[in-house]
């Protein structure tokens, strides 16, 4: 089974650039050429477009595409409330915001017959998915492919595999995602998730805000970080698929659920710049210093979702990818620091240069607005005393969640038994080492 899933992600194409107005057809002939909505679509089909911005949002920020499907969207039955799992949204205010420095062990074994959407579990988040502002932070670990069609209407979906390769169906073509690689679905896109393993685990952010774009680069120049052109979308594919398929959709915090009477995946053709995209993070530019002290993380900065505030974004995706140090008399490691920002971070895989253990891959750390946090007492200790030779980090891939507003807890995050009990620890027997001069 997961030997022909994985024949059939071999065969993709993808459409190469960030932001592009792509376009692409199963069919030849399927796209109209010179106008979106001609009199007739061609081959029979109907055109429909679908905004991720508002039509009048500046040209640099607009987002769409035009679809030709089988059928139109609006062809499906009413939708009925269905359960909402460990899904959580925000506003979210069932527990207090906690201060205090969080750190998570792998989710647990979920049972048997466990898809991606009934596999999601929501550790918490911020902002008002209706106001479109703030992020949830959910994990994954599902053991079924999907049968179901889900979308999102609260927000795009960054999914960060940790274990697992995963093949998204999704309205525009297939996506093919493996660890170390992220995929995006835009709101409002639906898509089903096949596992290409036996089980699949990661996280999602699910972004309310404004759609992820690239960051500026400032003084960088034209080139770096994460390149324009490493981000993939899929060609176009379609399912013709008539009979009963659930379709469920996210809005405003739960789950609804209809029986389509075909695949709502149908679409045959597409354009525009309002698409699905996956990027390895091992093709990641990264930029550090080349004299002196650590430079701050915004340089490690993959997508940003910019907030009305120019410089400060609702959520940066960050990622600590394998990198040489060379800092002279430098504390090479993330250094102490409070933040005005909240940090939730990941493992992908390997260890993290600031923690010596506990970190761990399919595990995670919240560190909230103003916690004090940075390397534990192992990691100070060794980085103070090192010697200063160029070094290799190639043994980890972590990356951050980084958030203008505190994380506030869902009740299951809150009381997991797999929250750990004793991590303030890892900062317990910092030695003074104080001593005045006189
Ligand atoms: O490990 C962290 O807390 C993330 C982080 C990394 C870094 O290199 C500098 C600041 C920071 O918050
Ligand atoms: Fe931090």
């Amino acid at each position: 089974m997961s030997g022909d899933a994985r024949k059939t992600a071999e065969g993709l194409s993808y459409l190469s650039g960030f932001g592009n107005e792509h376009a692409s057809e199963a069919v030849p002939g399927a796209l109209p050429e010179g106008r979106n909505s001609p009199q007739r679509a061609p081959l029979g089909l109907y055109a429909e477009q679908l905004s991720g911005t508002a039509f009048t949002e500046p040209r640099a920020h607009n987002r769409r595409s035009w679809l030709y499907r089988i059928r139109p969207s609006a062809a499906h039955p009413a939708f009925t409330r269905t359960e909402n799992g460990a899904i959580r949204t925000a506003p979210f205010a069932e527990t207090v915001p906690d201060p205090n420095r969080l750190r998570w062990s792998p989710l647990p074994e979920p049972p048997s017959g466990t898809d991606f959407l009934a596999g999601l579990w929501t550790l918490g988040g911020n902002g008002d998915a209706a106001q479109r502002t703030g992020v949830a932070v959910h994990l994954y670990h599902a053991n079924s492919s999907m049968e179901r069609v889900f979308s999102d209407a609260d927000g795009e979906l960054l999914i960060v595999p940790e274990r697992g390769g995963l093949l998204l169906h999704t309205e525009f073509g297939r996506l093919h995602v493996e660890p170390a690689e992220v995929a995006l679905v835009p709101r409002g896109v639906r898509f089903r998730v096949e596992l290409l393993d036996e089980s699949a685990r990661g996280y999602v952010c699910e972004n309310y805000g404004a759609p992820f774009q690239l960051p500026d680069l400032g003084p960088i120049g034209a080139n770096g970080l994460a390149n324009a052109r490493d981000f993939r979308a899929p060609a176009a594919a379609y399912e013709d698929v008539e009979g009963p398929v659930e379709v469920v959709n996210k809005f405003c915090g739960n789950l609804w659920t209809a029986t389509y009477g075909h695949s709502p995946l149908d679409v045959v053709a597409w354009h525009g710049n309002h698409v699905p995209y996956v990027y390895d993070l091992r093709r990641f530019n990264v930029i550090g210093t080349i004299s002196y002290d650590h430079p701050d993380p915004s340089i490690f900065t993959v997508l940003t979702s910019p907030s009305d505030t120019p410089g400060l974004a609702g959520v940066d995706f960050v990622v600590f990818a394998p990198r040489w140090l060379v800092g002279e008399d430098t504390f090479r490691p993330p250094y102490f620091h409070r933040n005005v920002m909240s940090e939730y971070m990941g493992l992908i895989e390997g260890a993290y240069d600031a923690k010596a253990e506990g970190f761990v891959p399919g595990g995670g750390s919240l560190h909230n607005m103003m916690s004090a946090h940075g390397p534990d007492r192992e990691t100070f200790d060794r980085a103070s005393a090192a010697e200063l030779r160029p070094q290799k980090i190639d043994d980890g891939l972590a990356f951050m969640f980084e958030t203008r507003w505190p994380v506030t807890l869902t009740p299951h995050a809150a009381g997991a038994d797999h929250l750990q009990q004793r991590y303030d620890d890892v900062w317990q027997g910092l030695e003074r080492h104080f001593r005045p001069l006189h």
